[in-house]
């Protein structure tokens, strides 16, 4: 079994060849490509991992090589530029590693491009289940994740918008990658591609058929609080569209479908092509804002009252006279027996049945979440991944919105709160740059007072 993993790389990977024959090398026989590409989807996952760390560690850069040229370019200080160049071309050269050859020659062959984006998906899983982190490892996923950035560059992707006219087998696959708001039957699709809604998908010419990131698009009067007048409203799907009620464009869904082309940015990038196509089709609209889920909320605010019980710090979380509300609500005593009674209700989501309780958590509530999207970093970034990504794409973290998802995962994961990231299009890059350099999020008066309420209460 194993010399038959040595065997395949012996053979597949070919040797770099010398600088000067860089350019005049015959490219190896496209039975290669295909023997590596079927060899390595017949093993299973352990194997793959196997077979990858011996790719990456035995058909790397060659350092010694490196090394000499590295030298050399040190000697040829001072001298003309012409040699200085030619040096620094020689020592570009030898730092290609062997593999990415071969992961060129493949992409070359029929159905290359999407085995490389599945291979990129292991890496990408070795990585994040930690069963490998090793410097090779690192060093293929990132010469593979360039690779891909080039092949799937926004000049070389086809915008497709999906209506109810697109074929059954683009339709199914939309359904089944709905990754926010799953589509629920035939009528359900319908109407997310029917009147004031849009669908659009990147499609590339080398995986036909298969949309690589998908967005939903709501076009409404004004920006949209709430996603059940989006995802449940029962809009007669033959209605023409009135123009006049069309004045923002609500993104209330976006999934990426390829788990190895993370990193690649093409959920940003169909975003700002939509925008561009949508300003053609309305050249009035000014309004392009998220709607977004706040996955992740209502686990950390169980975790942080946990937290601030065991500290004895409950009121830096609610105001006396909000706790007070909780004690009468519940019959909880005061102090850690009225935070427990709190922690279940969220964890059970029965709280959202008291219209008292509803009232009362309000305010509170939105500080938290306010606080939460705002405050809360995982290296210096935003926590929480929707933030994040939004964030990055240059949006503007612009309104909280209360019971915007009523539906009871709605309530579970997030209090029932969701948030709008606008995208005021001037300033998409300068926010973007901002916050990718300097960490600074962009947020809007209602989320800074929102925030800055909660910092009062607790002195953060
Ligand atoms: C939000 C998405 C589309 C961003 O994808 P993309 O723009 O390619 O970002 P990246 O993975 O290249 O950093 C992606 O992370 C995704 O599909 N997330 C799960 C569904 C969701 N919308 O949170």
């Amino acid at each position: 079994e194993h010399n038959s993993m040595e065997e395949i790389l012996k053979k597949t990977v070919v040797p770099l060849p010398t600088y000067e024959m860089r350019e005049k090398s015959p490219p190896p026989p496209e039975s290669n490509s295909l023997e590596f590409m079927h060899f390595y989807k017949s093993l299973e996952k352990e194997q793959r991992l196997e077979f990858l760390e011996k790719l990456s560690h035995d058909f790397g850069v060659d350092h010694r090589w490196a090394s000499d040229l590295a030298a050399k370019m040190l000697d040829t200080q001072g001298r003309d530029v012409a040699t200085i160049l030619q040096v620094e071309d020689r020592l570009r050269y030898s730092l290609t590693p062997r593999y990415r050859q071969l992961l060129t020659h493949i992409s070359k062959v029929q159905g290359g491009v999407k085995f490389l984006v599945d291979l990129r998906a292991d890496l990408i899983e070795f990585a994040s289940s930690k069963i490998s982190d090793s410097p090779h490892m690192r060093d293929l996923n990132s010469t593979l994740k360039s690779l891909l950035s080039e092949w799937f560059s926004v000049g070389l992707l086809q915008l497709e918008r999906i209506t109810w006219r697109s074929p059954c087998e683009i339709l199914q696959k939309i359904s089944q990658y709905e990754a926010v708001h799953p589509v629920r039957n035939w009528t359900d699709l319908k109407r997310r591609v029917g009147p004031y809604r849009r669908c659009y998908a990147f499609t590339h010419a080398s995986m036909p058929g298969e949309p690589l990131v998908v967005l939903h698009v709501a076009l409404t009067e004004d920006i949209a609080n709430n996603i059940q007048g989006i995802v449940r409203e029962f809009a007669t799907v033959d209605v023409d569209e009135d123009v006049n009620k069309i004045n923002a464009a609500i993104f209330y869904s976006i999934s990426s479908t390829q788990a190895g082309l993370q990193g690649v940015e093409l959920g940003n990038y169909l975003i700002k092509r939509v925008v561009r196509e949508l300003q053609s089709e309305f050249p009035h609209m000014a309004q392009f804002s998220s709607l977004s889920p706040i996955p992740g909320f209502s686990l950390w605010l169980q975790g942080t009252l946990g937290q601030h019980k065991k500290e004895g710090r409950a009121t830096e979380l609610l105001s006396e006279q909000e706790w007070r509300e909780v004690e009468d609500v519940t019959g909880a005593a005061p102090g850690a027996p009225a935070l427990e009674a709190l922690r279940r209700l969220i964890g059970t989501s029965e709280w959202i049945r008291s219209d008292r309780l509803v009232h009362a958590l309000e305010p509170a509530l939105m500080r938290l979440c306010a606080w939460y999207l705002y405050g809360e970093k995982r290296r210096g970034y935003a926590l929480n991944p929707v933030a994040n990504f939004h964030l990055q794409n240059g949006a503007t973290m612009w309104r909280l919105n209360w019971q915007a998802d009523t539906s009871p995962r709605g309530i579970a994961n997030s209090c029932g709160i969701m948030v709008n990231y606008r995208y005021f299009l001037q300033e998409t890059s300068t926010n973007s740059t901002a916050y990718m350099q300097n960490k600074v999020i962009k947020a809007s008066e209602q989320v800074v007072g929102l925030v800055s309420q909660f910092q009062k209460n607790s002195k953060l």
